[in-house]
């Protein structure tokens, strides 16, 4: 099997999909996120205060290009788009599922978030940033999935579905 990026916006459900679903394929599941912490030995409020996003986005790359090309599920960070290198690698690599949720839903979800440094900033930036990426998310996936309306058990449905039809 193709290894599966899933990809979205803070919040969209990513690990928790993922989780489930590499559960469900008897896969590998990994987060770029949590890569990234394990390597550096830091947490991402840490990278960014201490190295900057510019330097965060570098490792991103690192490790999107060390992923397993099968066999895995993986939660990717949700900025993991913003580079070239890496939105080619999405395209070329991986299946890649866009988990598509409205900016409604995303700030019920994270209302009581503290670990993403760029949800920590004013409403009207956080808005801006959902809606510079909606097409950047959508123009790297496989599939596109509306969140919002779904238990994560019946999107993971949905995306065993794709592949079985890949
Ligand atoms: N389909 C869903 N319906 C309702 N709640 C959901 C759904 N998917 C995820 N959630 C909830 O939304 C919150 C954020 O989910 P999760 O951490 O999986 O998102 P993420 O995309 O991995 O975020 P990040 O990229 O910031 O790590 C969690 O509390 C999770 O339980
Ligand atoms: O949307 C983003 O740019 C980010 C999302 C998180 O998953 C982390 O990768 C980090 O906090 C940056």
């Amino acid at each position: 099997m193709k290894s599966i990026c899933l990809i979205g916006f803070m919040g969209s459900g990513k690990t928790t999909l993922g989780k489930e679903l590499a559960k469900k394929l008897d896969a590998v599941f990994l987060d770029t996120d949590e890569e990234i912490i394990k390597w550096r030995e830091m947490d991402i409020p840490e990278i960014f205060q201490l190295e900057g996003e510019k330097r965060f986005r570098e490792y991103e790359t690192e490790v999107l290009k060390g992923l397993p090309q099968k066999n895995t599920v993986i939660a990717t960070g949700g900025g993991i788009i913003e580079a070239k290198m890496n939105r080619d690698i999405l395209k070329n690599d991986f299946f890649t599922v866009y988990l598509k949720t409205s900016f409604e839903e995303i700030k019920q979800r994270l209302a009581s978030n503290k670990n993403r440094p760029l949800w920590n900033q004013e409403m009207e930036k956080k808005e801006q940033l959902y809606d510079s990426r909606q097409y950047i998310y959508e123009e790297c996936a496989d599939q596109i999935i509306q969140t919002d309306d779904y238990s994560a058990e019946r999107i993971v449905q949905m995306i065993m579905k794709s592949i079985v039809q890949q």
